[in-house]
Protein backbone atom coordinates (compact mmCIF):
# COMPACT_ATOMS: atom_id res chain seq x y z
CA UNK A 1 0.00 0.00 0.00
CA UNK A 2 1.51 3.10 -0.63
CA UNK A 3 0.93 6.91 1.25
CA UNK A 4 -2.08 8.37 -0.96
CA UNK A 5 -2.32 11.49 0.96
CA UNK A 6 1.27 12.25 -0.07
CA UNK A 7 1.49 11.99 -4.27
CA UNK A 8 -1.85 14.04 -5.89
CA UNK A 9 -0.65 11.72 -9.02
CA UNK A 10 -2.43 8.87 -6.94
CA UNK A 11 -5.22 11.02 -5.46
CA UNK A 12 -6.34 11.50 -8.94
CA UNK A 13 -6.53 7.91 -10.12
CA UNK A 14 -9.03 7.37 -6.48
CA UNK A 15 -11.27 11.00 -7.52
CA UNK A 16 -12.04 9.14 -11.27
CA UNK A 17 -12.21 5.87 -9.51
CA UNK A 18 -15.15 7.25 -7.54
CA UNK A 19 -16.69 9.05 -10.35
CA UNK A 20 -16.79 5.39 -11.94
CA UNK A 21 -18.38 4.00 -9.32
CA UNK A 22 -21.02 7.09 -8.45
CA UNK A 23 -22.15 6.86 -12.34
CA UNK A 24 -22.34 2.87 -11.28
CA UNK A 25 -24.63 3.10 -8.53
CA UNK A 26 -26.64 5.98 -10.20
CA UNK A 27 -27.16 3.03 -12.78
CA UNK A 28 -28.49 0.78 -9.85
CA UNK A 29 -30.78 3.34 -8.79
CA UNK A 30 -32.66 3.39 -11.80
CA UNK A 31 -33.18 -0.36 -11.99
CA UNK A 32 -34.41 -0.11 -8.50
CA UNK A 33 -36.73 2.58 -9.56
CA UNK A 34 -38.20 0.83 -12.53
CA UNK A 35 -38.51 -2.45 -10.68
CA UNK A 36 -40.66 -0.42 -8.36
CA UNK A 37 -42.47 1.43 -10.79
CA UNK A 38 -43.57 -2.10 -12.18
CA UNK A 39 -44.68 -3.58 -8.67
CA UNK A 40 -46.82 -0.25 -8.56
CA UNK A 41 -48.15 -0.75 -11.38
CA UNK A 42 -49.12 -4.73 -10.47
CA UNK A 43 -50.40 -3.33 -7.05
CA UNK A 44 -52.54 -0.25 -8.43
CA UNK A 45 -54.31 -2.65 -10.93
CA UNK A 46 -54.84 -5.46 -7.91
CA UNK A 47 -56.18 -2.53 -6.32
CA UNK A 48 -59.15 -1.54 -8.56
CA UNK A 49 -59.77 -4.98 -9.48
CA UNK A 50 -60.55 -6.47 -5.86
CA UNK A 51 -61.79 -3.06 -5.00
CA UNK A 52 -64.91 -3.47 -7.20
CA UNK A 53 -64.96 -7.39 -6.92
CA UNK A 54 -65.41 -7.24 -3.03
CA UNK A 55 -68.29 -5.11 -3.16
CA UNK A 56 -70.45 -7.97 -4.66
CA UNK A 57 -68.39 -10.99 -4.57
CA UNK A 58 -70.97 -13.53 -5.97
CA UNK A 59 -72.20 -11.48 -8.63
CA UNK A 60 -68.36 -10.89 -9.10
CA UNK A 61 -67.44 -14.75 -9.19
CA UNK A 62 -70.79 -15.54 -11.32
CA UNK A 63 -69.32 -14.60 -14.55
CA UNK A 64 -66.61 -17.35 -15.63
CA UNK A 65 -64.45 -14.78 -17.03
CA UNK A 66 -63.55 -13.40 -13.45
CA UNK A 67 -63.67 -16.76 -12.15
CA UNK A 68 -61.08 -17.84 -14.67
CA UNK A 69 -58.67 -15.12 -13.60
CA UNK A 70 -58.86 -15.01 -10.20
CA UNK A 71 -57.93 -18.88 -10.06
CA UNK A 72 -55.35 -18.04 -12.78
CA UNK A 73 -53.92 -14.68 -11.03
CA UNK A 74 -53.63 -16.70 -8.22
CA UNK A 75 -51.51 -19.68 -9.35
CA UNK A 76 -49.25 -17.65 -12.34
CA UNK A 77 -49.37 -14.16 -11.75
CA UNK A 78 -48.25 -13.94 -8.20
CA UNK A 79 -45.26 -15.89 -8.48
CA UNK A 80 -44.06 -13.85 -10.93
CA UNK A 81 -44.40 -10.56 -8.63
CA UNK A 82 -42.34 -12.53 -6.00
CA UNK A 83 -39.92 -13.16 -8.74
CA UNK A 84 -39.76 -9.56 -9.98
CA UNK A 85 -39.72 -8.30 -6.25
CA UNK A 86 -37.33 -10.79 -5.09
CA UNK A 87 -35.05 -9.99 -7.97
CA UNK A 88 -31.73 -8.58 -6.69
CA UNK A 89 -30.88 -5.21 -9.14
CA UNK A 90 -27.40 -4.69 -7.06
CA UNK A 91 -24.99 -7.43 -8.50
CA UNK A 92 -23.13 -5.06 -11.08
CA UNK A 93 -22.93 -2.21 -8.77
CA UNK A 94 -21.64 -4.67 -5.97
CA UNK A 95 -18.95 -6.56 -8.22
CA UNK A 96 -17.62 -2.86 -9.27
CA UNK A 97 -17.71 -1.78 -5.31
CA UNK A 98 -15.76 -5.08 -4.69
CA UNK A 99 -13.38 -4.91 -7.69
CA UNK A 100 -12.44 -0.76 -6.84
CA UNK A 101 -12.48 -1.73 -2.53
CA UNK A 102 -8.97 -3.01 -3.52
CA UNK A 103 -8.16 0.22 -4.70
CA UNK A 104 -9.82 2.18 -1.37
CA UNK A 105 -7.34 4.05 1.36
CA UNK A 106 -8.05 1.87 4.54
CA UNK A 107 -7.10 2.90 7.97
CA UNK A 108 -3.95 3.08 8.07
CA UNK A 109 -4.03 5.98 5.19
CA UNK A 110 -6.74 7.60 6.84
CA UNK A 111 -4.78 8.26 9.86
CA UNK A 112 -1.63 9.09 7.76
CA UNK A 113 -3.91 11.79 6.02
CA UNK A 114 -4.96 13.13 9.26
CA UNK A 115 -1.38 13.36 10.73
CA UNK A 116 -0.92 15.04 7.76
CA UNK A 117 -3.01 17.50 8.08
CA UNK A 118 -1.60 18.29 11.66
CA UNK A 119 2.08 18.47 10.23
CA UNK A 120 0.92 21.29 8.15
CA UNK A 121 -0.78 22.53 11.24
CA UNK A 122 2.25 22.75 12.88
CA UNK A 123 4.77 23.97 10.17
CA UNK A 124 2.59 26.60 9.03
CA UNK A 125 0.90 27.48 12.03
CA UNK A 126 -2.17 27.07 11.05
CA UNK A 127 -5.33 27.96 13.35
CA UNK A 128 -7.95 25.01 13.61
CA UNK A 129 -10.05 27.29 12.55
CA UNK A 130 -8.28 28.46 9.37
CA UNK A 131 -8.07 24.70 8.68
CA UNK A 132 -12.09 24.20 9.33
CA UNK A 133 -13.09 27.02 7.64
CA UNK A 134 -10.87 25.63 4.91
CA UNK A 135 -9.40 29.52 3.84
CA UNK A 136 -5.38 28.43 3.67
CA UNK A 137 -3.25 30.87 1.89
CA UNK A 138 -2.57 30.27 -1.76
CA UNK A 139 -5.66 28.50 -1.94
CA UNK A 140 -8.36 29.74 -4.60
CA UNK A 141 -10.59 27.06 -4.08
CA UNK A 142 -12.22 26.76 -0.02
CA UNK A 143 -13.08 22.78 1.10
CA UNK A 144 -14.31 23.14 5.26
CA UNK A 145 -14.18 20.46 7.61
CA UNK A 146 -17.77 19.44 9.18
CA UNK A 147 -18.15 18.95 13.02
CA UNK A 148 -17.76 15.14 12.47
CA UNK A 149 -14.64 15.31 10.14
CA UNK A 150 -12.89 17.57 13.11
CA UNK A 151 -13.86 15.21 15.95
CA UNK A 152 -12.24 12.18 13.31
CA UNK A 153 -9.18 14.52 13.71
CA UNK A 154 -9.22 14.92 17.40
CA UNK A 155 -9.26 10.81 17.42
CA UNK A 156 -6.51 10.31 15.73
CA UNK A 157 -4.37 12.52 17.70
CA UNK A 158 -6.04 10.85 20.86
CA UNK A 159 -5.17 7.71 19.31
CA UNK A 160 -2.04 8.74 18.68
CA UNK A 161 -1.52 9.66 22.48
CA UNK A 162 -0.74 13.03 21.07
CA UNK A 163 -3.02 15.01 23.33
CA UNK A 164 -2.25 18.41 22.20
CA UNK A 165 -3.70 17.83 19.18
CA UNK A 166 -6.33 16.16 20.54
CA UNK A 167 -7.08 19.14 22.68
CA UNK A 168 -7.04 21.70 19.84
CA UNK A 169 -9.17 19.45 17.48
CA UNK A 170 -11.97 18.64 20.20
CA UNK A 171 -12.53 22.53 21.19
CA UNK A 172 -12.68 23.56 17.58
CA UNK A 173 -15.51 20.34 17.91
CA UNK A 174 -16.96 21.93 20.29
CA UNK A 175 -16.84 25.35 18.92
CA UNK A 176 -18.96 23.80 15.81
CA UNK A 177 -21.46 22.21 18.03
CA UNK A 178 -21.96 25.30 19.79
CA UNK A 179 -22.16 27.60 16.68
CA UNK A 180 -25.58 24.87 16.33
CA UNK A 181 -23.73 22.25 13.96
CA UNK A 182 -25.69 19.07 13.99
CA UNK A 183 -23.87 15.85 13.98
CA UNK A 184 -24.92 11.99 14.80
CA UNK A 185 -21.80 10.75 15.59
CA UNK A 186 -20.80 12.84 18.72
CA UNK A 187 -22.24 15.14 21.42
CA UNK A 188 -20.70 17.58 23.43
CA UNK A 189 -20.41 15.28 26.81
CA UNK A 190 -18.31 12.65 24.62
CA UNK A 191 -16.17 15.79 23.19
CA UNK A 192 -15.79 17.44 26.72
CA UNK A 193 -14.87 13.74 28.32
CA UNK A 194 -11.53 13.89 25.54
CA UNK A 195 -11.27 17.55 26.82
CA UNK A 196 -10.88 16.65 30.42
CA UNK A 197 -8.53 13.42 29.34
CA UNK A 198 -5.91 15.35 27.16
CA UNK A 199 -5.55 18.44 29.83
CA UNK A 200 -5.01 15.75 32.31
CA UNK A 201 -2.29 13.57 30.03
CA UNK A 202 -0.58 16.68 29.64
CA UNK A 203 -0.60 17.96 33.12
CA UNK A 204 -3.06 20.96 32.65
CA UNK A 205 -5.16 20.82 35.83
CA UNK A 206 -6.39 24.35 35.20
CA UNK A 207 -7.96 23.21 31.72
CA UNK A 208 -9.28 20.10 33.28
CA UNK A 209 -11.15 21.83 35.39
CA UNK A 210 -12.80 24.27 33.21
CA UNK A 211 -14.22 21.26 30.93
CA UNK A 212 -14.95 19.10 33.69
CA UNK A 213 -17.02 22.64 34.84
CA UNK A 214 -18.38 22.57 31.56
CA UNK A 215 -19.62 18.86 31.51
CA UNK A 216 -20.98 20.04 34.75
CA UNK A 217 -23.27 22.54 33.46
CA UNK A 218 -24.64 20.01 30.71
CA UNK A 219 -25.87 17.76 33.36
CA UNK A 220 -25.52 19.29 37.07
CA UNK A 221 -27.17 15.86 38.55
CA UNK A 222 -23.93 13.64 37.49
CA UNK A 223 -22.66 12.67 41.24
CA UNK A 224 -19.30 10.96 39.42
CA UNK A 225 -18.30 14.27 37.36
CA UNK A 226 -18.92 16.47 40.77
CA UNK A 227 -16.75 14.02 42.59
CA UNK A 228 -13.87 14.52 39.86
CA UNK A 229 -14.18 17.93 39.80
CA UNK A 230 -13.77 18.49 43.73
CA UNK A 231 -10.60 16.15 43.42
CA UNK A 232 -9.36 18.38 40.00
CA UNK A 233 -9.59 21.53 42.60
CA UNK A 234 -7.87 20.05 45.38
CA UNK A 235 -5.16 18.95 43.05
CA UNK A 236 -5.00 22.23 41.60
CA UNK A 237 -4.83 24.15 45.24
CA UNK A 238 -1.84 21.66 46.46
CA UNK A 239 -0.04 22.08 43.13
CA UNK A 240 -0.49 26.32 43.51
CA UNK A 241 0.72 25.52 47.46
CA UNK A 242 3.91 23.97 46.10
CA UNK A 243 4.39 26.46 43.45
CA UNK A 244 4.16 29.51 45.68
CA UNK A 245 6.69 27.66 47.85
CA UNK A 246 9.33 27.18 45.00
CA UNK A 247 8.63 30.62 44.39
CA UNK A 248 9.63 32.03 47.53
CA UNK A 249 12.55 29.93 47.49
CA UNK A 250 13.08 31.08 44.03
CA UNK A 251 13.45 27.39 42.17
CA UNK A 252 12.71 27.94 38.59
CA UNK A 253 9.72 25.29 37.20
CA UNK A 254 9.82 24.27 34.31
CA UNK A 255 6.38 24.51 32.93
CA UNK A 256 6.04 22.17 29.80
CA UNK A 257 4.16 23.25 27.52
CA UNK A 258 3.36 23.13 23.47
CA UNK A 259 3.65 20.17 21.56
CA UNK A 260 6.34 17.05 22.12
CA UNK A 261 9.40 17.35 19.96
CA UNK A 262 9.04 21.28 20.14
CA UNK A 263 12.32 21.60 22.09
CA UNK A 264 14.02 20.09 18.90
CA UNK A 265 16.30 23.33 18.06
CA UNK A 266 16.82 21.61 14.53
CA UNK A 267 13.43 21.04 13.63
CA UNK A 268 12.16 24.33 14.64
CA UNK A 269 14.50 26.03 12.35
CA UNK A 270 13.63 23.96 9.57
CA UNK A 271 10.15 24.57 10.02
CA UNK A 272 10.46 28.66 10.40
CA UNK A 273 12.41 28.56 7.19
CA UNK A 274 9.21 26.62 5.29
CA UNK A 275 7.13 29.73 6.79
CA UNK A 276 9.18 32.07 5.26
CA UNK A 277 11.08 33.62 8.60
CA UNK A 278 14.11 32.68 7.15
CA UNK A 279 17.32 34.25 8.50
CA UNK A 280 17.88 37.56 5.92
CA UNK A 281 20.91 38.11 3.86
CA UNK A 282 21.82 41.93 5.15
CA UNK A 283 21.02 43.69 2.14
CA UNK A 284 25.09 44.65 1.51
CA UNK A 285 25.42 40.88 0.52
CA UNK A 286 21.74 40.49 -1.27
CA UNK A 287 22.98 42.80 -3.46
CA UNK A 288 25.99 40.65 -4.35
CA UNK A 289 23.40 38.06 -5.35
CA UNK A 290 22.93 38.73 -9.34
CA UNK A 291 21.00 37.76 -11.90
CA UNK A 292 23.04 37.04 -15.50
CA UNK A 293 22.76 35.19 -19.01
CA UNK A 294 24.76 32.00 -18.73
CA UNK A 295 26.44 30.21 -21.48
CA UNK A 296 28.65 28.16 -20.02
CA UNK A 297 31.83 29.11 -21.47
CA UNK A 298 30.53 30.03 -25.00
CA UNK A 299 29.47 26.54 -24.86
CA UNK A 300 28.27 25.71 -28.71
CA UNK A 301 24.29 25.23 -27.47
CA UNK A 302 24.38 28.29 -25.40
CA UNK A 303 26.17 30.75 -27.22
CA UNK A 304 23.08 31.50 -29.62
CA UNK A 305 20.57 31.07 -26.32
CA UNK A 306 22.13 31.64 -23.39
CA UNK A 307 19.99 30.47 -20.36
CA UNK A 308 19.32 32.84 -17.40
CA UNK A 309 21.25 32.18 -14.24
CA UNK A 310 20.16 33.43 -11.26
CA UNK A 311 21.86 33.33 -7.51
CA UNK A 312 20.24 31.85 -4.74
CA UNK A 313 22.82 32.33 -2.32
CA UNK A 314 26.75 32.75 -2.17
CA UNK A 315 28.11 30.61 0.43
CA UNK A 316 27.12 27.65 -0.45
CA UNK A 317 26.51 29.12 -3.91
CA UNK A 318 22.79 27.86 -5.01
CA UNK A 319 22.33 28.72 -8.68
CA UNK A 320 19.26 28.49 -10.70
CA UNK A 321 18.93 28.19 -14.14
CA UNK A 322 15.43 29.51 -15.95
CA UNK A 323 13.17 27.99 -18.49
CA UNK A 324 15.70 25.09 -18.43
CA UNK A 325 12.60 22.67 -19.85
CA UNK A 326 9.83 23.36 -21.61
CA UNK A 327 6.07 22.82 -20.34
CA UNK A 328 5.57 19.76 -22.89
CA UNK A 329 9.27 17.97 -21.24
CA UNK A 330 7.74 18.15 -17.82
CA UNK A 331 4.45 16.66 -18.49
CA UNK A 332 6.17 13.82 -20.61
CA UNK A 333 8.50 13.28 -17.55
CA UNK A 334 5.74 13.25 -15.35
CA UNK A 335 3.59 10.50 -17.68
CA UNK A 336 6.23 8.79 -17.67
CA UNK A 337 6.86 8.72 -14.47
CA UNK A 338 3.21 8.00 -13.22
CA UNK A 339 2.84 4.43 -13.60
CA UNK A 340 6.20 3.26 -11.84
CA UNK A 341 5.25 5.17 -8.45
CA UNK A 342 7.21 3.29 -5.91
CA UNK A 343 7.27 4.62 -2.13
CA UNK A 344 10.49 5.09 -0.92
CA UNK A 345 12.00 5.80 2.08
CA UNK A 346 12.48 9.54 2.41
CA UNK A 347 11.31 10.00 5.86
CA UNK A 348 7.59 11.34 6.24
CA UNK A 349 5.79 9.64 3.45
CA UNK A 350 7.09 10.62 0.11
CA UNK A 351 6.64 9.19 -2.97
CA UNK A 352 9.19 8.34 -5.75
CA UNK A 353 9.48 6.96 -8.86
CA UNK A 354 11.60 4.28 -10.11
CA UNK A 355 14.96 5.20 -11.62
CA UNK A 356 14.46 6.27 -15.38
CA UNK A 357 16.80 3.57 -16.54
CA UNK A 358 14.44 1.11 -18.01
CA UNK A 359 12.58 4.26 -19.37
CA UNK A 360 14.67 5.00 -22.97
CA UNK A 361 12.66 8.25 -23.60
CA UNK A 362 14.35 10.99 -26.38
CA UNK A 363 13.29 13.59 -23.36
CA UNK A 364 15.64 12.28 -20.51
CA UNK A 365 18.33 12.15 -22.81
CA UNK A 366 17.71 15.43 -23.65
CA UNK A 367 17.41 16.31 -20.55
CA UNK A 368 20.12 14.51 -19.17
CA UNK A 369 22.22 16.78 -22.13
CA UNK A 370 21.30 20.05 -20.66
CA UNK A 371 22.33 19.20 -17.72
CA UNK A 372 25.57 18.48 -18.72
CA UNK A 373 26.11 21.41 -21.27
CA UNK A 374 24.93 23.59 -18.48
CA UNK A 375 26.98 22.23 -15.52
CA UNK A 376 30.12 21.52 -17.11
CA UNK A 377 29.72 17.71 -15.53
CA UNK A 378 30.29 14.63 -16.54
CA UNK A 379 26.69 12.83 -16.03
CA UNK A 380 27.16 9.46 -17.55
CA UNK A 381 28.49 8.87 -13.64
CA UNK A 382 25.86 10.08 -12.01
CA UNK A 383 22.86 8.63 -10.97
CA UNK A 384 19.52 7.94 -12.62
CA UNK A 385 17.17 11.19 -13.08
CA UNK A 386 14.69 10.10 -10.71
CA UNK A 387 11.25 11.67 -10.07
CA UNK A 388 8.96 12.92 -7.24
CA UNK A 389 5.44 13.68 -6.42
CA UNK A 390 4.73 15.60 -3.18
CA UNK A 391 0.69 15.70 -1.99
CA UNK A 392 -0.61 17.40 0.76
CA UNK A 393 1.86 17.32 3.84
CA UNK A 394 4.45 15.33 1.83
CA UNK A 395 8.40 16.71 2.81
CA UNK A 396 11.65 15.40 3.07
CA UNK A 397 13.45 16.07 6.06
CA UNK A 398 17.06 18.20 6.92
CA UNK A 399 19.29 16.00 4.93
CA UNK A 400 22.66 15.72 3.31
CA UNK A 401 22.89 14.52 -0.37
CA UNK A 402 26.33 13.15 0.08
CA UNK A 403 27.48 10.22 2.00
CA UNK A 404 29.87 11.11 5.03
CA UNK A 405 32.99 9.14 6.01
CA UNK A 406 31.16 8.03 9.59
CA UNK A 407 28.94 5.94 7.45
CA UNK A 408 31.86 3.24 6.19
CA UNK A 409 29.03 0.60 4.44
CA UNK A 410 27.40 3.57 2.10
CA UNK A 411 31.00 5.27 1.58
CA UNK A 412 32.26 2.44 0.70
CA UNK A 413 29.70 1.88 -2.13
CA UNK A 414 29.53 4.62 -4.06
CA UNK A 415 31.06 2.98 -7.08
CA UNK A 416 30.94 6.48 -9.38
CA UNK A 417 32.53 8.51 -6.36
CA UNK A 418 30.35 10.64 -3.79
CA UNK A 419 27.36 12.70 -4.55
CA UNK A 420 29.71 15.88 -5.68
CA UNK A 421 26.97 17.82 -6.94
CA UNK A 422 22.75 18.26 -7.09
CA UNK A 423 20.41 19.39 -9.76
CA UNK A 424 17.26 19.95 -8.83
CA UNK A 425 14.22 20.52 -11.65
CA UNK A 426 10.97 21.98 -10.56
CA UNK A 427 7.91 20.57 -12.53
CA UNK A 428 5.30 22.65 -10.91
CA UNK A 429 4.83 25.30 -9.20
CA UNK A 430 3.26 25.06 -5.75
CA UNK A 431 1.12 27.88 -4.48
CA UNK A 432 1.88 27.32 -0.68
CA UNK A 433 4.21 25.33 1.18
CA UNK A 434 7.00 23.02 -0.70
CA UNK A 435 10.09 25.34 -0.74
CA UNK A 436 13.36 23.75 -0.92
CA UNK A 437 15.10 25.18 2.85
CA UNK A 438 18.71 25.27 3.40
CA UNK A 439 18.74 24.68 7.17
CA UNK A 440 22.19 25.33 7.90
CA UNK A 441 22.61 28.72 5.99
CA UNK A 442 18.75 29.86 5.93
CA UNK A 443 18.32 29.74 2.22
CA UNK A 444 14.94 29.20 1.22
CA UNK A 445 14.25 28.42 -2.50
CA UNK A 446 10.73 28.68 -3.80
CA UNK A 447 9.51 26.07 -6.54
CA UNK A 448 8.99 27.54 -9.94
CA UNK A 449 7.92 25.90 -12.94
CA UNK A 450 10.51 25.06 -15.33
CA UNK A 451 13.58 26.16 -13.48
CA UNK A 452 16.73 24.16 -11.69
CA UNK A 453 18.39 24.92 -8.93
CA UNK A 454 22.29 23.80 -8.72
CA UNK A 455 24.55 23.42 -5.84
CA UNK A 456 27.54 21.40 -5.14
CA UNK A 457 28.21 19.38 -2.28
CA UNK A 458 31.44 18.79 -1.96
CA UNK A 459 34.27 21.14 -1.45
CA UNK A 460 36.64 21.25 -4.22
CA UNK A 461 39.18 18.73 -2.05
CA UNK A 462 36.67 16.24 -2.16
CA UNK A 463 35.29 17.06 1.49
CA UNK A 464 31.77 17.21 2.27
CA UNK A 465 29.79 20.70 2.76
CA UNK A 466 27.82 20.53 5.78
CA UNK A 467 26.39 23.55 4.99
CA UNK A 468 24.70 21.95 1.77
CA UNK A 469 21.89 20.57 4.34
CA UNK A 470 18.46 20.78 3.22
CA UNK A 471 14.84 19.44 3.27
CA UNK A 472 11.79 19.93 1.11
CA UNK A 473 9.16 21.80 3.43
CA UNK A 474 5.55 19.74 3.27
CA UNK A 475 3.01 20.90 0.75
CA UNK A 476 0.35 23.02 1.89
CA UNK A 477 -1.21 23.48 -1.23
CA UNK A 478 -1.28 21.98 -4.26
CA UNK A 479 1.20 19.31 -5.68
CA UNK A 480 4.78 19.60 -6.17
CA UNK A 481 7.10 17.67 -8.86
CA UNK A 482 10.43 17.34 -8.86
CA UNK A 483 13.45 15.80 -10.83
CA UNK A 484 16.95 15.35 -9.30
CA UNK A 485 20.20 14.82 -10.61
CA UNK A 486 23.12 13.41 -8.33
CA UNK A 487 26.08 13.59 -10.18
CA UNK A 488 29.02 11.83 -9.31
CA UNK A 489 33.31 12.67 -8.83
CA UNK A 490 34.19 10.30 -11.17
CA UNK A 491 34.54 11.84 -14.40
CA UNK A 492 34.53 15.19 -13.27
CA UNK A 493 38.59 14.97 -13.10
CA UNK A 494 38.86 17.38 -15.29
CA UNK A 495 36.01 19.30 -15.20
CA UNK A 496 35.08 20.74 -12.53
CA UNK A 497 36.89 23.68 -13.07
CA UNK A 498 35.26 24.77 -16.45
CA UNK A 499 31.96 24.59 -15.10
CA UNK A 500 30.27 26.55 -12.08
CA UNK A 501 33.24 27.29 -9.77
CA UNK A 502 32.48 27.07 -5.97
CA UNK A 503 34.90 30.13 -5.16
CA UNK A 504 35.53 29.89 -0.91
O1 LIG B 1 12.27 18.34 -3.33
C1 LIG B 1 13.07 19.13 -2.86
O2 LIG B 1 12.81 20.33 -2.73
C2 LIG B 1 14.40 18.63 -2.39
C3 LIG B 1 14.78 17.34 -3.03
C4 LIG B 1 16.07 16.82 -2.52
O3 LIG B 1 16.53 17.16 -1.50
C5 LIG B 1 16.82 15.84 -3.31
O4 LIG B 1 16.27 15.34 -4.30
O5 LIG B 1 17.96 15.55 -2.96
FE1 LIG C 1 18.54 16.34 -1.25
Amino acid sequence: HNDFFTSIGQMTDLLFMEKDLVSSLKDYIRAEEHKLEQIKKWADRLDVLSSAATQDPEGFLGHPVNAFKLIKRLNTEWRELERLVLRNMSGAFISNLTIQRKNFPNDDDQTGAAKAMMRLQDTYQLDTNIISTGELPGSSSVASLTVDDCYDLGKVAYSEADYYHTELWMVQTLKQLDQGETSNLVDAITVLDYLIDSAYQQGELERELNFTKRLLELDPTDQQVNWEMKDIEYELFNQKKVEATEEAEGRQRRKSRGRPDDDLFHMRKYEQLCRGEGIRMTPRRQSRLFCRYYNNNRHPRYVIGPVRQEDEWDHPRIVRYHNIVSDKEMEKVKELAKPRKISVNRGPPVLKTCPYKTYEDPVVDKINQRIEDITGLDITTADDLQVANYGIGGQYEPHLDFRQKDEPEEFEELGSGNRIATWLLYMSDVPAGGATVFTEVGAAVQPIKGTAVFWYNLFPSGEGDYRTEHAACPVLVGSKWVSNKWIRERGQEFRRHCGLQETD
